[in-house]
């Protein structure tokens, strides 16, 4: 069986921390074992490995969010990088594709997708082994897991049951997001909360992609990505099927996509500088500001503060923050990046269109910028910590703390951290974004041999 764990979404409804850069799914606010703070992404991933799924596991996401798994997960998770952000509908098919014509696996193998944020047991995933001999012998064209609901959420797929075996469920139909009247009818027809877990055959989306006239080859699919249809996999293909079976599971699951679901599993009231009075109660804080929070007299409560904003909100009206943030664009003012992070500190625009950004930048020991230049922006640096090695222009110097480097708009320049490296840079210019930037080279290696045949 192969895994696909499907890494998406921008998961506003965690802004502050959440951004477009930052996914809810890298937000290091849960505990691991060793009581270390630790990401969605990461616990799963770990869980993956503990039943042994993680070698047969291969992570779909988008390009802006690789440099945060390769920071979290390694540089060597398998990924499939969609070339933007769409649906879970062309995701899965892109996935599919690249299983089939890049990875050359049997269209006999059974898929699975999963997402990459439930809040489960280890049993959860044992589950989803069972789904691989639970397709073969029904030879049904998807496996489902379901969980008992809890209440009439117009949140969740519902999986409505035909009759449910000792084995498995024969399901009726699959209904995505119904209104909450309709919620309860199902309820009343005992159907299933769906995890997001989808199991095929191979051969079943690769068909229907040929059906739909979509390419099965990965870099035709990649070249015509902007083409495929915004929507879900739940609505472009479960909806429709005929042939459906689930399993149902028991164990913990829990949807941590809002407030007041993730403070439940939070291990402390306080994450970051703050206080909270004695006789607040049920109240968070999660504070990524260097300046400290304090909650009084508070009830049922969540302040989260971050340098995209502050939120302040009663826990069961968390999850409207995507309502009330519609319409509000803000570049993300802090990234994690396969190097290290960086955070805006201050922005100005002038009157005559100048602009002015600062930035703290942070590199780790060993780790580059890659080799670029900037169309309309110059750059000064002033290293603050550590040492590094500097290149502009094809000339590499070594730098360290206390070090002014000026770098002009369409200058090539990079660094390289020798020891944990941080800089202040000012930008000046028009349009400060981070699209202006032109990569020439990304790996060290390559700017040093560059470099080299340059300077001969
Ligand atoms: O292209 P990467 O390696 O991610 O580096 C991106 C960084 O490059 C630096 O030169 C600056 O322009 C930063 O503002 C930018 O964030």
């Amino acid at each position: 069986m192969k895994i696909v764990l499907l890494s998406g979404g921008s998961g506003k409804r965690l802004w502050p921390l959440s951004n477009d850069a930052r996914s809810k799914q890298f937000l290091k606010v849960l505990e691991n074992r060793e009581g270390l703070n630790a990401s969605m992404v990461e616990r799963v991933w770990t869980q993956l490995k503990n039943v042994k799924l993680d070698q047969s596991a291969i992570i779909a996401t988008s390009y802006s969010q690789v440099d945060m798994i390769t920071n979290q997960l390694g540089q060597n998770v398998p990924l499939i990088v969609e070339p933007e952000r769409r649906d879970t509908f062309p995701a899965i098919a892109l996935a599919a594709v690249y299983l089939y014509s890049v990875q050359n696996v049997s269209l006999e193998e059974i898929v699975s997708v999963l997402p990459v944020d439930p809040f489960v047991d280890d049993a959860f995933f044992r589950k989803v082994k069972e789904l691989e001999p639970l397709l073969e012998k029904t030879n049904a064209e998807l496996g489902l897991i379901g969980v008992k609901p809890t209440y009439p959420s117009s949140k969740y797929g519902y999986i409505v049951p035909l009759k449910t075996k000792s084995t498995h469920v024969d399901v009726s139909h699959f209904q995505e997001k119904p209104s909450e009247e309709k919620a309860e009818d199902l309820l009343a027809m005992n159907a299933l909360w769906n995890t997001g877990v989808f199991a095929f055959k191979l051969d079943t989306v690769i068909e229907l992609l040929v059906e739909k006239g979509l390419p099965i080859k990965y870099e035709e699919l990649l070249n015509r990505y902007d083409e495929l249809p915004k929507i879900s996999f739940d609505y472009e293909v479960v909806e429709k099927l005929h042939h459906i079976v689930a399993l149902t599971y028991q164990g913990y699951w829990k949807d941590l996509g809002t407030w007041n679901t993730l403070t439940e599993e939070m291990a402390t009231n306080i994450l970051g500088k703050g206080m909270i009075s004695s006789d607040s109660k049920n109240t968070h804080i999660v504070n990524e500001l260097d300046i400290p929070v304090a909650a009084l007299g508070l009830k049922d409560i969540v302040i989260a503060a971050s340098p995209d904003g502050i939120l302040v909100t009663e826990k069961t009206a968390s999850p409207r923050i995507k309502e009330l943030l519609k319409g509000f664009d803000q570049r993300p003012m802090f990234e994690e990046r396969r190097w290290g992070w960086y955070q805006v500190i201050d922005s100005a625009t002038y009157g005559d269109g100048q602009e002015m950004l600062t930035k703290r930048i942070s590199i780790s020991a060993g780790k580059n910028l890659s080799y670029q230049y900037h169309e309309s922006r110059n750059e000064v640096w002033t290293v603050v910590k550590g040492e590094g090695d500097f290149v502009l222009d094809d000339k590499i110097i070594p730098v360290r703390a206390g070090d002014v480097l000026r770098i002009p708009a369409r200058a090539k320049h990079g660094v390289k951290a020798v020891s944990d490296l941080e800089f202040i840079e000012v930008q000046t210019g028009f349009n400060l974004v981070e699209e202006d930037n032109y990569r020439v080279f990304e790996f060290w290696e390559d700017i040093i041999d560059h470099c080299s045949v340059v300077r001969k």
